[in-house]
């Protein structure tokens, strides 16, 4: 068997379109603002990607690029003004930030109706309980692209690997709130592969090149590869070891071209309902 491809890229540019033809009967433009500290390098491209989607949208987007020496202090008085600025609809801090800041800190600040990253404690508890709110992108994203699939959910065994606040744990409160059965594997997981092969949805997150071995996925399985390495050699690999799971899978997610470009359009699905929730539609 050779697997189907899950074409994120297309799913995500359909998802993009639908948005921005929302945005086009609104009376104003979703505000974002992403704000970046300092010079992650791979923070640029994905903010520079998110700006022009952002853009082309519709929305209205900028980038306040901090410098690397700007303290916890002074990033909370940015996010602050942010919080009261009525035309701002979005706030999304790009992460990792600097080592002199506390994250967690930074991220409780943001008003939990402008959190379009769904980090907020407010909203991963809301997650966690069941109740509406700002949903991570990254899983969101995989939930668009397991319907898009045709995959079906309620009952499916389905293994996240990894558990994250920004992955795992909320891809893994959605599966179950889809009625997936859900089981969680980490770094103390004893028997990895095992609880791979058991599974129907195989969702890997854990930032390791193609960790997980083609052999260890299920015949006809939906895999879904949220990682993204760079090689020394500059190739972008996934965390799935992915021509040999292709091999096997029923259904997978490419990297590049999966996840990531999903990552992007939730951003901008988010930042239209928090807009919509707070200025009506
Ligand atoms: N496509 C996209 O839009 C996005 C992609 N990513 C990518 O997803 C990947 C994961 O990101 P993120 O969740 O932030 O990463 P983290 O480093 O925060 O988390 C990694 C998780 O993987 C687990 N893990 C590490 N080693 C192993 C192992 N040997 N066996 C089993 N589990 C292991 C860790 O376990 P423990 O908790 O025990 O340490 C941890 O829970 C990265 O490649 C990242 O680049 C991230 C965000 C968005
Ligand atoms: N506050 C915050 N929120 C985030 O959502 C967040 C973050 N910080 N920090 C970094 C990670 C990573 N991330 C990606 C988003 C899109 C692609 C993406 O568009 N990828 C494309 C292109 C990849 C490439 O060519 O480099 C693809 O996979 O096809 C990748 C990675 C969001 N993150």
């Amino acid at each position: 068997m050779t697997a189907r491809l899950i074409d994120g890229k297309a799913v995500a540019a359909d998802l993009r379109r639908a948005i921005a033809a929302r945005v086009a009967t609104l009376g104003y433009r979703p505000g974002l603002r992403v704000v970046r500290v300092g010079e992650d390098p791979a923070s640029g491209v994905y903010v520079r990607n998110k700006d022009k989607a952002a853009q082309e949208a519709g929305f209205d987007s900028a980038t306040l690029h901090l410098p690397e020496a700007t303290t916890e202090a002074e990033l909370l008085a940015v996010v602050a003004r942010l919080n009261a600025d009525p035309a701002v609809d979005g706030i999304l801090v790009q992460l990792p930030l600097p080592r002199h800041i506390r994250a967690e800190a930074v991220i409780s600040a943001v008003a939990p109706e402008k959190d379009v990253d769904g980090f907020h404690p407010l909203n991963a508890g809301r997650l966690a309980s069941g109740e509406p709110g700002l949903v991570p992108c990254t899983p969101k994203g995989v939930m668009h692209l397991l319907r898009a699939a045709g995959c079906s959910l309620p009952g499916a065994r389905a293994l996240v690997v990894g558990r994250s606040t920004i992955v795992g744990r909320p891809m893994a409160q959605l599966l179950l709130a889809a009625d997936c059965t859900v089981t969680i594997a980490h770094s103390r997981t004893r028997d990895l592969a095992a609880e791979c092969r058991r599974a129907e949805i195989l969702v890997a997150a854990v930032g390791r090149p193609e960790m997980v071995r083609g052999d260890w996925v299920a015949e006809g399985a939906t895999v879904i590869d949220v990682g993204i390495n760079r090689l020394e050699s500059g190739r972008l690999v996934g965390d799935v070891e992915f021509e040999a799971a292709c091999r096997r899978a029923e259904a997978i997610t490419p990297v590049p071209g999966g996840v990531g470009p999903m990552t992007i359009a939730c951003l901008l699905e988010n930042t239209l309902d928090a807009a919509i929730a707070r200025r009506g539609a």
